[in-house]
Parts: C-alpha cells; structure tokens; sequence
C-alpha cells in the first residue's frame, strides 16, 4: 500500500497518553481538544489530516465534508456507529478500529451487569448507605442452571460465554455469521431467534448497531420471552428498543435490566435509568486502564503503519462488514474501511 501523509493528528476525546506519544515519536503533530460541540469540530478538522477519537465525537457527514485534508479516521475501540463511514469512504478517508483491544473489559462489565441483575448488588449497596440493613427486599436467584442467550457470538459475546459457564449458566445463542460448530465448540449452541426468546432466563446483546439490529428486543420479542426475562445492553443502545424495554419491566414481562449503553448518551429521559429494576452505568465498558492502554497504543501503530506504508495484514472493507451485516473478524483484530 503506498505510503500516507500524515503531519497533524487531531485527537477529540480522552485517549491513553501512549498514543500521542507513538504519533509524536513518529514525527506527527497531534492536538488534544476534548468535549467540543459539533460546530467547535467543524471549525477546527480543517486542517488535520488524521482524527482519532472514541464514542462520544460524532463524526457525521458535515464534519467530514469540512475537512480538507482528512486522510484517516481512527476510532480507539470497537463501535463506529459514531461514524458516518459512507461518507468518509466517498472522500477517500480510511476509518479504521482496533476491536480487540476493549473485548474483555467489555466482557467483564457484561458479566458483572448479569451477576449484579441476579443479587441486586447496586440497589442493596445504596440501601446499606442510606443506614438500611434489609436482607429480605434483595433475595435473589443463583445464576447456577439458567438459561443465557447471547445474540452476538464475535469477540465479546464469545468472552461472556465462556465467563458465564464457568457460573454454570447454559449458553445459547445466536449469529447469522458465526457459524454453529464454531460456537459449539466454545459450549454455545445455535439457534434460531423465535427458538432462543422463550428459553432465556437472561439475555445479553453483542452485535453492532446498524439498521439490521435496531429492536432486536422490541414488544413483539419481548413477548415471546419467558416472564420476568432479566436483559443486558453492553453494545449499543437501541439494541433494545428502549420504549419497549421500559414497557416491558413496567408490565414485569421483563424482571430488569443492566444497561451500559443509551439512544442517547448521557440519556435525557431517565426513565430507565430511574427504574426499580434497572442497574446502569454511564458506557463503561471499555473504561478501564487495560482496554485504554491497548485502544490507545493498537490506534495511533496503525496510523503509523499507514504512514509508513506498511501493508494492513487481514485488512477487510467495511462497506463489506456492512453488507454482510457484520463487522467481519480479520486477523489483525481491526477493521477498515476501504480507500
Ligand atoms: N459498552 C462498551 O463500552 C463497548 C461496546 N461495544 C459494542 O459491542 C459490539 C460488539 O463488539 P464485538 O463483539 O467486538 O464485535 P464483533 O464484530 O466481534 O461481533 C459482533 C457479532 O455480531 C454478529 N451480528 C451481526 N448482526 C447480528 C444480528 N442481527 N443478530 C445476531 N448477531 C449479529 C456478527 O456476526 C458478529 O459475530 C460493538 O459493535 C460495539 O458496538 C464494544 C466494546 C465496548
Ligand atoms: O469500543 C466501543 O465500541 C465502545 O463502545 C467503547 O466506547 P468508548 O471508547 O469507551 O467511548
């Protein structure tokens, strides 16, 4: 692949310091201006030819068109959703992300939001603080012999697999793309979704969000679940339909939820984060020191390699992720966008 220009590097959210420090090493300017509005960007992306950023910058098509000397985006995790990757690909801008780099963090926070649904942590934690020692309001059930249907078997639904068995959970689940005796092989058995709904006594979402996967739980899956259902949101939100989720715990069809992920972040209405039966963090599941340091560090060597010319091993279009209706597994552990 021929060598890219890259001088100035914009970086637009709280990325690890390693990398800023690799592009620097590397003889790249880079520029750290955090928390800007949409028209603060505009102004400023004119002349960056690379931006790195993770979930919270909206890189939407006006963004983009402002930008003259744009070259690369790169996203510091997994989820480009935030990205208007149609548009950066029609001026040539390559959008790449380092997916792996955040898997078992994001895994983790799954399994403590499943681990906290079934033993009520968050709600008996904040009745001890306010002086409280209620031991019969927080009963709760074992995870041992429940059902856990994970709708997305790619890096971080496998992890949460293999985590919740170890709880002695049976995992079922569902992929259009992996296929069945890959999963097996990691204990999860496919199926269909109308086979998995009424079988969960959980269930965790881990695909990326695109039109395929907008409602995925929605009131007419809701009601093919088993009552009192308990859900997970570590993806993205919308997954579930949030309107129907709040219906759904109000009729108690769904007996609670863990969300880490909203429509909108920080989300206006808190009607879900304000329920009873909802436990929520504020899109935490990459936050940690480990996932940082590997997003951070994965993000600015690959603009480095692109800078240098370097050719991109298992780098896959992500028009094609698109159409396929994934983000494909490439053995870099990244995705691209195509020049
Ligand atoms: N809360 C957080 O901080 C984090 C959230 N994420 C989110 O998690 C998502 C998944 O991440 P990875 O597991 O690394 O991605 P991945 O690409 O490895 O796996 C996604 C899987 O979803 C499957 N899929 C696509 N459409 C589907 C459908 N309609 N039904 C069922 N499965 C479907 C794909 O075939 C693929 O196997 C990311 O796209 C991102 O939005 C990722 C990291 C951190
Ligand atoms: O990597 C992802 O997809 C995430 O959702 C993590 O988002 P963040 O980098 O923490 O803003």
């Amino acid at each position: 692949m021929a060598p890219i220009s890259i001088r100035a590097v914009l970086i637009s959210e709280s990325v690890d310091p390693r990398c800023r420090a690799i592009l620097e090493e590397n003889g790249i300017r880079v520029t750290e201006k955090t928390s800007m509005k949409k028209d603060e960007l505009i102004a400023e992306i004119k002349d960056y030819d690379g931006l790195v950023v993770r979930s919270a910058t909206k890189v939407t098509a006006d963004v983009i068109n402002a930008a003259n000397n744009l070259k690369i985006i790169g996203r510091a995790g997994t989820g480009v959703d935030n990205v208007d990757v149609d548009a950066a690909t029609k001026k040539g801008i390559i959008v790449m992300n380092t997916p792996s780099g955040n898997t078992i963090s994001a895994a983790e926070l799954t399994c403590a939001l499943l681990m906290s649904l079934s033993r009520n942590v968050p709600q008996a934690a904040m009745s001890m603080k306010q002086g409280n020692w209620d031991r019969k309001k927080f009963m709760g059930a074992e995870l041992f012999g429940k059902v856990l249907g994970i709708v997305g078997l790619g890096r971080i639904g496998k992890e949460v697999a293999s985590r919740m068995q170890s709880f002695g959970m049976k995992t079922i689940g569902y992929d259009p793309i992996t296929p069945p005796e890959v999963s097996a092989s990691w204990g999860v058995e496919q199926m269909s979704l109308e086979q998995l709904w009424p079988q969960c006594d959980y269930i965790t979402v881990h695909t990326p969000l695109m039109p395929s996967t907008v409602g995925l739980l929605n009131d007419e899956t809701f009601a093919k679940c088993k009552k009192g259902v308990k859900v997970v949101n570590c993806a993205r939100g919308g997954i579930i339909d949030e309107a129907a989720l709040l219906r759904a715990l109000e009729s108690g069809q769904c007996g609670g939820a863990g969300l880490d992920v909203f429509v909108e972040e920080p989300p206006k209405d808190r009607s879900l984060v304000d329920h009873p039966n909802v436990i929520s963090c504020p899109h935490l599941g990459a936050s940690t020191k480990e996932a940082q340091a590997r997003c951070g560090e994965d993000i600015a060597l690959q603009i480095v390699d692109m800078v240098k010319g370097k050719k991109l091993v298992g780098a896959v279009s992500h028009a094609q992720c698109l159409v396929q209706g994934c983000q494909t597994h490439s053995s870099s552990g990244a995705t691209f966008s195509p020049i």
